[in-house]
């Protein structure tokens, strides 16, 4: 089965474009398969604040006490999958809500429980189950939740989680979708970056913060399984004559 993972990331999953969707249906009519990992920083922000609760990141991961556990569980799995679902629906794309840490759809081990207490990183994808519900023509839709050792769930950075799935479907696209039109530099979109070029803006300051996972997250599922990496802007068309849009990921280019 020829399949797309899309990441969908909380920046941008309010502001969806109507040509977003167009270029999801175009695909689907060229016969992939796609699977959707969302994310949701901003909503889990907005929640914490409102309960008066404190969070902090380090190295770009959030750290997880049981009640920001609680609270991300609630953004992720009560109120974006079913918003991300239903715009789905809406634009005619069978789609079903499914979080990632029920029947261990996702497994992930503890990363550092001292440092950064629940948050984990993905040790495997129940790849037959996600197949399944896209032969039968739906479209899953994954929180970045996982099933942790001893009935924990686990927080896990929604760039990897996707890059885990991507990873374990053998994807023949991976696309992480956000809120600017790709990798910039001095404003200007980036349209291909290898491993080394990618390394280099990251040490100049010109990648940061939330894109940093992003593109580690590029680079692991390229280096993988994965056959070409994406990162794109939700807010236009992705794809669009058979040519896809934003940064793209090559490899080294050689030189004699
Ligand atoms: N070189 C860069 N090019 C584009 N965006 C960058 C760059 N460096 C940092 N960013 C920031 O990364 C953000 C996207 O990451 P993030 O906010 O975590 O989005 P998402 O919720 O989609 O994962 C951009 O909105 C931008 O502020
Ligand atoms: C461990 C960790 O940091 N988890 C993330 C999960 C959501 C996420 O990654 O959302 P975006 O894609 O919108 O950034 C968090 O709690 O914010």
């Amino acid at each position: 089965m020829k399949t797309i993972v899309v990441k969908c990331g909380g920046s941008v999953l309010s502001e969806l474009s109507e040509a977003f969707f167009d270029s999801m249906k175009e695909l689907q009519e060229q016969g992939y398969a796609i699977v959707f990992v969302h994310g949701g920083g901003p909503e889990i922000n907005s929640m914490l604040e409102a309960l008066q609760v404190k969070s902090e990141f380090k190295n770009g991961l959030r750290v997880t006490s049981k009640q920001v556990l609680k609270t991300a569980e609630l953004a992720l799995a009560g109120s974006l999958n079913r918003q991300l679902v239903r715009m789905l629906e809406k634009h005619g794309i069978r789609a079903i809500g499914l979080n990632s840490s029920d029947n261990g759809l996702l497994e992930a081990d503890f990363i550092d429980q001292e440092q950064l207490g629940y948050v984990g990183d993905v040790t495997a994808v129940n790849s037959p189950f996600i197949q399944l519900l896209c032969q039968e023509q739906l479209l899953p839709v994954m929180t970045p939740l996982a099933a942790g050792p001893n009935g924990t769930v686990l927080n896990i950075n929604a760039d990897h989680a996707a890059c885990a799935v991507a990873n374990a479907l053998k994807a023949e696209h991976f696309l992480m979708v956000t809120d600017v039109d790709g990798v910039l530099k001095d404003g200007e979109l980036v349209p291909t970056l290898t491993e080394t070029e990618t390394k280099a803006l990251i040490d100049k300051g010109i990648i940061s913060g939330g894109m940093i996972p992003k593109v580690q997250s590029a680079l692991k599922a390229f280096s993988d399984h994965v056959q070409s990496v994406h990162i794109v802007s939700g807010k236009k068309a992705f794809y669009e004559h058979g040519e896809w849009l934003g940064t793209k990921f090559i490899k080294e280019k050689v030189t004699i």
